[in-house]
């Protein structure tokens, strides 16, 4: 389905957010950060290039945009954004957020990159647009010490011409407020000396009236000043806190999945919480704290040693020295202790929020006892904490009011005893200014206990600013339509082949030791699949994938595909936004999660444009993690950053596999020499590296339709228009009614407005999915990734949305991964992985034909669905499930390894069987003919590209099975012809 796209975008600013309270900012990062992502209450203006699931939302910078929105004064940041002043600029490297690239201007840029203008683009720079600017940040400190931090902060308030005078301003009222406060002590010594002269006269009087007024005046000056000095400084702080907030936000959003992944995101948030805060802290202490009371030490002491001589100065300087030690002392002891606090916080919080964000799961296992007892733990080991906190600052307040008793008396005694005498005056001026300097350096003790947990906190703040995304952008614009390949690795299969072939043809051999002539025999019909495979001219585009050309070789499914392909693609190309399918190739990919554990090996497949592919296999295999590749939300090995480090994690393993027989490594050890010797392995889109690619392009170019479909808490019309932010209600409308939607919303008592609760938990499983579908629509892909699209649906639904996705698929490129067969058997191509391997790859008819791994799930989920099942005519044919429920169905999926292990050992000792007697039917025929009708059989698995035949294990089962099946044969090989000799013999 093309949706119109003509026509001005709609007007997007219509958030309310700015109006709302100031927990309105925490509030939309959490959201992101829970994965429903950036959804302004009231507000449509969402990040274009977020697709269907978490992970899936790279448009971290436009997302983030709305917290400065949040953030303004005004709450206007649309009146102040035009596209030509652009949002933010890439910043200095360190500031990842702007270095990725992804965000609000890297699709702004993306927008006016030339050939690659898409629809998506215009839109990302429609959404841009209506958000103001941010002035990027300079790289975060390496540590979260006073003298990096302080800096730092200072720098930022700097940097903004708006800021400068503010910060100036601030700082001068801060020197009058603290100048006058000095005065008033002069001032009253004035007025208390003159009262006290001897022979009080008029003069006198007059003198202390002076003083006393002149006391008045100052006081109100410093009033004036003291307070002043907020309202200059607030926006400072504001701003900075902002900026931080903005970039840090984007930041997070724009890390690789690894990163979300590994960290609860109740902990994220409250370290991103916690940091802005602290920020707010640090320039208080600064501006209010720390500064004025350091003039105002420096400023006491010069008056006190000026009027009573150095050793009161010394006395001041003892004091204080003796003050700042115990502080800073017990200060650092609580602040251990404060880190302990912060860690059980955050484990506190992170444990309500997973139970808040699993309520149901909670509910329904009746849990709730189990979840409130084990945040009761964390709480009592927070309480323990935070009461060891209250005695070290109880300790340090004591020890703090000691000192300063002390420090007074001291002084009080050396004015008095001075040399030269002191008047009254003198006393009660002395203790004005101790007074009014002890006074900020109570606060100061406080200030300081702030201080530290500030910068612990910012520790931990910068640390995930500092962090560096796994996934980096890269520069290249989408081409619009496939560039050549790259030049094609060395057909090690190939290579592999022939020198199969050649031992096959010492068939005395392969009689005598049929476990070889199986492994030969599987690899000289791999010889002959890839001898049929590279006619000239297009072996280049199809180098990769030497299955691919057994589809081809046998016809129709490819060619269809392609005359298809190529019609679309040139209809596609008509719309100047939309620009074909994407071509989709995976060259060698291996990839794990973690070095341990290797997911993909040597995984080789390719999606022409316009074309659709499935891939289907057992749970775990891999499937799902290939999509993640081709989005790019994890790198594939040899990335750097990537965790096969080191690199010879992989290597190993292929070298080891490819030990045991150098051909058994066709497929993935063999690709790994072909790749290494010319082209490189990866994912390529377009023929182009997705590692080189601009991320906002590439996503803008994809709809994924996920497995698990998170919603915003927001209304079904915002959920479905998050596709495409800038798509009318209209748009929307007709998306939900392609994905089959529309009738069930309008069926609601609120219809689209209908709010779909937390993460979507209001909807159905199938309601959720269909709404993932419906944004799918509403974006118009280039290339559709569909993950377990339709497996909350019923049979009748899925039918239907089957065919809805097939009309979405027209002219795009779709992948999907499936459990259902029934569900992809019409795609173009099935690709079957194993282990992480493709070991099968064809239409349904020819993997059918095949009789291997595909056949056996095939029949096995056939077995266990209606009949109707077997009938469903592909893609949308009727989908597969006969009328049961998609729990019913989903029980009946072929799912585990075991299971199709099952299944492939029934149909080996059944094609065996019906080898067997074909072969004593034929009893003319040699023995290895037989051994090799036996050994296909056997090696139907693998297909007879025998691409799985690569671990020792696989081959030992496979050379077992070969034993067997070919002893069976022969043995009715040989029965039957002593029955047909002996009949002729009777005759
Ligand atoms: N983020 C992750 N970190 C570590 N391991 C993971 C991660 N995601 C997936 N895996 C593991 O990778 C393997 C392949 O997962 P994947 O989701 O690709 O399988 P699949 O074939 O799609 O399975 P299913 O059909 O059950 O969805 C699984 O064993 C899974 O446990």
């Amino acid at each position: 389905m093309a949706m119109a796209s003509g026509g001005p975008p709609k007007p997007l600013a219509r958030c309310g957010v700015a109006t709302r309270s100031s927990h309105i900012p925490q509030r939309l990062a959490w959201r992101a950060l829970t994965g429903r992502h950036l959804a302004a209450p009231g507000c449509r203006l969402l990040a274009p290039g977020i697709l269907g699931a978490p992970g899936y939302s790279p448009l971290a910078t436009t997302a983030a945009a709305a917290i400065s929105i949040a953030l303004q004064p005004d709450g206007d940041g649309a009146s102040h954004a035009s596209s030509s002043s652009g949002p933010t600029k890439p910043g200095a490297p360190g500031n990842g957020a702007s270095a990725n690239g992804s965000g609000a201007n890297g699709a702004a840029g993306s927008s006016s990159g030339g050939s690659s203008k898409s629809v998506y683009n215009t839109v990302a720079a429609a959404v841009a647009a209506q958000f103001p600017a941010v002035p990027p940040l300079p790289p975060p400190p390496s540590t979260a010490n006073l003298t990096d931090v302080v800096p730092y902060l200072l720098r930022l308030a700097l940097q903004e011409r708006n800021l400068v005078w503010r910060l100036a301003a601030a700082l001068s009222c801060m020197c009058v407020a603290k100048l006058a406060g000095i005065s008033l002590p002069l001032a009253f010594k004035g007025a208390v000396d003159a009262m006290a002269s001897a022979g009080f006269s008029q003069a006198a009087l007059s003198a202390a009236l002076m003083a006393a007024l002149t006391y008045g005046v100052l006081d109100c000056v410093r009033v004036v000043a003291k307070e002043s000095q907020s309202p200059f400084f607030a926006p400072v702080s504001q701003a900075v806190t902002r900026r931080m907030a903005y970039h840090t936000f984007a930041h997070v959003l724009d890390l690789d999945t690894r990163f979300h992944l590994d960290r609860r995101t109740g902990r994220v948030s409250r370290i991103l919480e916690r940091g802005t805060r602290s920020i707010a802290v640090l320039y208080r202490a600064m501006v209010f704290t720390f500064l004025p009371t350091g003039l105002e030490l420096a400023a006491v002491g010069v008056l006190l040693a000026g009027r009573f001589g150095p050793a009161l100065a010394g006395i001041l300087g003892l004091t204080f020295a003796a003050y700042v030690t115990w502080t800073v002392m017990m200060t650092q002891a609580a602040t251990d202790v404060r880190k302990e606090v912060n860690a059980l916080d955050n484990a506190t919080s992170s444990k309500a929020v997973d139970a808040l964000l699993n309520v149901e799961t909670v509910t329904l296992f009746n849990n709730q006892h189990l979840e409130v007892g084990l945040y009761d733990r964390h709480l009592r080991d927070f309480q323990s904490a935070s009461y060891r906190t209250e005695l070290l600052s109880s300790s340090l307040n004591a020890g703090q009011g000691l000192i300063l008793a002390a420090g007074m008396a001291a002084i009080l005694a050396a004015i008095i005893s001075s040399p030269g005498g002191a008047t009254g005056g003198d006393l009660v001026m002395a203790s004005g200014l101790i007074t009014q300097l002890w006074a900020p350096l109570q606060f100061l003790g406080w200030f300081y206990r702030e201080l530290r947990a500030a910068l612990v906190d910012m520790e931990e703040f910068f640390q995930i600013l500092r962090t560096r995304s796994n996934i980096v952008d890269g520069s290249r614009p989408l081409p619009p339509a496939p560039l050549p390949l790259h030049p094609p690795p060395v057909p090690a299969a190939a290579a592999a082949a022939a020198s199969a072939a050649a031992s096959a043809n010492g068939s005395a051999a392969a009689a005598a030791s049929p476990a070889h002539a199986v492994h030969d025999i599987t690899h000289a019909v791999a010889a002959a699949a890839v001898a049929a495979s590279a006619p000239g001219p297009q072996a280049h585009s199809d180098h990769s994938l030497p299955s691919s050309s057994i589809g081809r070789s046998s016809g129709s499914g490819s060619s269809s595909s392609s005359s298809s392909s190529s019609s679309s693609s040139s209809e596609q190309q008509q719309d100047p936004h939309h620009g074909g399918g994407l071509a989709v190739e995976l060259v060698d990919v291996s990839f794990g999660y973690t070095a341990e554990r290797q997911i993909l090996k040597g995984v080789s497949l390719r999606v022409a444009p316009g074309e659709s592919v499935a891939v289907v296999g057992s749970s775990g295999s891999g499937k799902s993690t290939i999509l993640k590749l081709v989005t790019r939300l994890y790198d594939v090995w040899g990335t750097p950053g990537s965790p096969d480090v080191p690199r010879q994690a992989s290597g190993a393993e292929a070298s080891t596999s490819g030990s045991g027989s150098s051909s058994s490594g066709s497929s993935s050890s063999g690709s790994s020499s072909g790749s290494s010797s010319g082209s490189s392995s990866g994912v390529y889109i377009n023929g182009v590296d997705v590692r080189q690619l601009r991320l906002a392009d590439l996503r803008s170019a994809i709809a994924v339709v996920p497995q698990d479909t998170a919603l915003n808490y927001e209304s079904i019309m915002e959920n479905i228009r998050y596709g495409r932010p800038d798509a009318t209600d209209a748009e929307v409308v007709a998306a939900a009614r392609a994905a089959r939607l529309h009738d069930t919303v309008a069926s609601l008592p609120e219809g689209y407005s209908t709010v779909v609760g937390e993460r979507g938990l209001k909807l159905s499983g199938g309601e959720k999915q269909r709404v993932a579908i419906a944004r799918a629509f509403l974006r118009s892909p280039r290339l559709l990734i569909c993950d377990e699209a339709t497996s909350a649906l019923d049979s009748a639904t899925e039918a239907a949305i089957m065919e809805s996705l097939k009309e979405l698929a027209q002219g795009r490129s779709t992948l999907f991964v499936a459990h259902r067969l029934s569900t992809v058997r019409g795609c173009d191509r099935i690709v079957v992985l194993r282990g992480g391997r493709v070991v099968e790859e064809g239409s349904h008819d020819q993997l059918m034909e095949r009789g291997g791994e595909y056949a056996a799930m095939w029949n096995l989920q056939a077995d266990q669905h209606d009949d109707e099942d077997a009938g469903a005519d592909g893609m949308g044919g009727g989908g597969g499930g006969g009328g049961s429920n998609s729990h019913v169905d989903d029980g009946g999926v072929t799912d585990t390894e075991a299971e199709i292990e099952l299944a492939l050992e029934a149909q080996h000792t059944q094609q065996a069987a019906a080898a067997a007697a074909a072969a004593a039917n034929g009893s003319s025929k040699r023995p290895v003919s037989v051994a090799a009708a036996a050994g296909a059989v056997v090696g139907g698995k693998g297909g007879p590209a025998g691409l799985s035949l690569d671990s020792m294990d696989e081959v030992a089962t496979y050379s077992r099975r070969a034993a067997a099946a070919v002893v069976a044969a022969a043995a009715s090989a040989t029965a039957a012809a002593a029955a047909v000799g002996g009949g002729v013999n009777a005759a």
